[in-house]
């Protein structure tokens, strides 16, 4: 089953059982303190799984000759009835050997007695009982959609207990608390769900009686009631009642209702007079009843209290999820099933999707049907005449994170109409691999039977609006769909804070670096490793930087490129000068504080990031640093900071390498020369972190996947598809 098929399960059931859940987990919590308050008073007959009813009954019968019944309680109270010497009364919990009183029952709080029966019926008698019984199901239908939903998630059953990637709180603990509690929420909602059908008898739990045959009952060979064999060989823990015989004369018989049934015994001889065995069903109702109310074990039921309030925060946190998701998602006015037009996007930081909105926009205003999705929701679209394939590129020629499976859909999901698509290349021509992505997406969609090329590939620079244009006015012609000036949102801009400069080396470095210091105008929330998007000649073109945070100061390390846009920009920057920019949260580059050790990849001004990590460092995790640099001169500026964080011991060890001096050392060559290091903290379960120039990427990971096969026998993707290699190069 599809992950949606599941999710939207999962959340209709969530929504239409969410009232009566919530009063059943608060009455459920409160609850599981009642086997708690009575289990701690002191009337608890020791080892009843070895006191037989020879060695109880005579001594008991012997003790209180107005006995009438005996019982034994969950809690392993032994209580007993009827009337004493003087023959008032007898009521009261004893020691079932020596008969000694150890208490007097006390009638159930009335506290507890009201929240029970708001528990079971919501004060409605069997109407409350059938809503709480559906409410049970609903929840045991919840469970087993979470579980799948978990399943999926990780990947797979044997990685259900694995790391959990990290979104948001909400996200976080509704799978991690819901991994551990799991199973005794299963376990409340089948036994609640099977006391339900019990009680409407859909079960059957009736108990048949014993039927003695008083023409058979035998008076002799006369027996003491303590060599009784029956007696011998049941025990008081597998016992609910016993009931005396009313007098001596022989008519009158033990009855002794077991836990698994009920058998007469003859007073006189010990003869088993009649005997019946309970159904399974009585069994599993008693079971449900231990386990649903933990009457049996203070442990369990303080494990149902845990699992109770669980609920409560699943319920919390599953709306939180949903409010979330509805409120990022594209709003669509018509379904991807019966659109005409379906823009498809690809995009990590969200400005191609302000590009397709512009279309979308335009197309709705005609009266046309067109749906806006992500790459990745790629499927059958079966009204579809057009597609349009709005894609950015990142790392190497990558695709962004939401269309990572959408080349693996294209093949599962052909459409069965001919279907016209165009793709417009979102990238810039900074990076080596000017859209890469989009040129592979144009080439698979031209392999496609179904798909006929509307236009030529466009690309777009830097999400320049002209180039954009360009490809909506050649679209709109060959589609015969008249499209007037697109309004493009920058969102992004909305967003802008004032950071002023604190420090910049531009001026006193020689080497083309330079590092820039940026104080925030407010409290901003930035760590090490999220990235400073500017905007240097107040337009579209946006250009980002890595950041180290060092004493609450945002760091930037740079080099200065002959006609680059952004450091040309920063270069000039003065010291009190103020520039508008945003932060942008790179969650997966942020350090890995449940690493065990973790080790540090840098090239160049990939330095910046790490040295905020280790200055954050203060629980001193092993941090090993590998850094390479073209000369002396460019690594003395961080020198300091390095060597202050290793006298901290912020930092464990580091290296440094340098290409144009002394051994002629690359990054990669350090990694080489630690190859069986390197390889021991990866199974260790240590994090790598790879910040600097893609080149260097390349290398590292060719050389890392070399020394992993050799050494681990595992592959380079295994340890990135458990977040154990975390990269940001540029
Ligand atoms: C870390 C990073 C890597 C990038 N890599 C490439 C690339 O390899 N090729 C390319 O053409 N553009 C690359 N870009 C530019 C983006 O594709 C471009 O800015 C795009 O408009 C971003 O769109 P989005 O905000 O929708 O994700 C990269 C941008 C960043 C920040």
């Amino acid at each position: 089953m599809t992950i949606s098929v599941w999710r939207y399960s999962h959340l209709a059931l969530a929504i239409s059982s969410f009232l009566l859940l919530t009063l059943a987990s608060v009455t459920g919590v409160i609850l599981a303190f009642q086997p708690v308050t009575e289990k701690m008073q002191p009337y608890r007959a020791a080892d009843l799984d070895k006191v037989t009813l020879a060695q109880s009954l005579p001594a008991l019968r012997k003790t209180y000759p107005g006995i009438s019944e005996l019982s034994v309680d969950a809690h392993q109270f032994v209580q007993i009835k009827g009337s004493d010497a003087d023959g008032k009364e007898l009521l009261a919990y004893v020691n079932p050997i020596t008969g000694k009183i150890l208490g007097k029952p006390k009638p159930v709080d009335e506290f507890f007695q009201w929240v029970t029966a708001l528990h079971r019926s919501l004060f409605i008698h069997e109407t409350g009982r059938f809503f709480i019984g559906l409410t049970a199901f609903l929840l045991l239908l919840i469970t087993i959609s979470g579980t799948a939903l978990i399943i999926q998630r990780q990947r797979g059953v044997k990685r259900f207990f694995t790391k959990i990637a990290r979104d948001n709180f909400a996200q976080f603990y509704h799978v991690v608390l819901g991994r551990w509690s799991l199973i005794p929420i299963f376990i409340i909602a089948l036994s609640g769900t099977y006391l339900s059908l019990a009680r409407f008898g859909l079960i059957d739990i009736n108990k048949a009686s014993t039927k003695v045959d008083f023409d058979k009952i035998k008076s002799g060979p006369k027996k003491k009631a303590t060599d009784f064999g029956v007696f011998k060989q049941t025990t008081l823990s597998q016992v609910e009642t016993v009931e005396f015989p009313f007098s001596e004369d022989v008519e009158d018989y033990y009855t002794i209702k077991l836990k698994t049934g009920e058998v007469a015994v003859n007073q006189v001889t010990g003869d088993i007079l009649s005997e019946v065995k309970y159904p399974k069903a009585i069994m599993l109702t008693n079971l449900s009843l231990d386990l649903h109310t933990g009457r049996t074990s203070i442990i369990w039921a303080v494990i149902l209290a845990i699992a109770s309030a669980n609920i409560l925060f699943f319920i919390y946190s599953g709306f939180a999820i949903t409010f979330k998701r509805l409120g990022s998602r594209t709003k669509n006015k018509y379904e991807a099933e019966e659109s005409k037009y379906i823009i498809l996007v690809g995009s990590e930081n969200g400005n191609t999707f302000s590009f397709a909105q512009a279309i979308h926009q335009q197309l709705l205003k005609k009266g046309e049907k067109s749906h806006v999705a992500q790459l990745n929701d790629y499927r059958v679209f079966p009204k579809a005449e057009h597609l349009i394939i709005m894609t950015a590129t990142y790392g190497l020629g990558d695709p962004p994170t939401n269309a990572v499976k959408f080349k693996e859909l294209l093949q599962k999901f052909p459409q069965s109409q001919a279907v016209l698509y165009s793709v417009v290349g979102f990238g810039s021509h900074a990076y080596a691999d000017f859209c890469k992505f989009a040129f592979e997406v144009d080439q698979i969609m031209a392999a496609q039977g179904w798909a006929i090329a509307l236009t030529d590939i466009h690309t777009v620079n830097d999400r320049s609006p002209d180039e954009f244009s360009l490809w909506a006015e050649a679209w709109s012609q060959q589609a015969n769909v008249q499209l007037t000036t697109l309004q493009l949102q920058d969102t992004n801009k909305n967003r802008l804070e004032t950071f002023t400069v604190s420090a910049n080396t531009a001026a006193t470095r020689t080497d083309g670096t330079f590092t820039l210091s940026l104080q925030g105008s407010k409290k901003l929330k930035v760590t090490s490793g999220d990235l400073l998007a500017i905007y240097p000649a107040d337009d579209h073109r946006e250009r980002l930087y890595s950041i180290g945070v060092v004493d609450g100061k945002i760091h930037l390390s740079v080099r200065l490129q002959s006609h680059g846009l952004g450091s040309s920009y920063l270069h000039c920057l003065t010291q009190g000068q103020k520039i508008r920019a945003r932060i942008v949260n790179n969650k997966h580059f942020h350090f890995p504080t449940d690493a065990p050790e973790v080790l540090m990849i840098a090239n160049g001004t990939g330095i910046a990031p790490f040295l905020g990590m280790l200055n954050q460092n203060k629980a001193k995790k092993p941090c090993y640093l590998y850094c390479g640099f073209r000369e002396q001169a460019s690594y003395t500026a961080y020198q300091d900071l390095i060597l202050e964080c290793k006298a901290t011991a912020r930092l464990k060890q580091h290296h440094i390498g340098f290409s144009r001096e002394g051994k002629k050392q690359y990054v990669s060559d350090l990694i080489k020369d630690d190859a069986a290091f390197v390889a021991a903290l990866l199974e260790r379960k240590g994090v790598l972190m790879i910040c600097g120039s893609l080149a260097m990427q390349k290398d590292v990971f060719e050389l890392l996947d070399t020394i992993c096969s050799e050494r681990t026998g595992k592959t380079l993707s295994y340890y990135r598809s458990r977040d154990q290699i975390l990269t940001d190069c540029y």
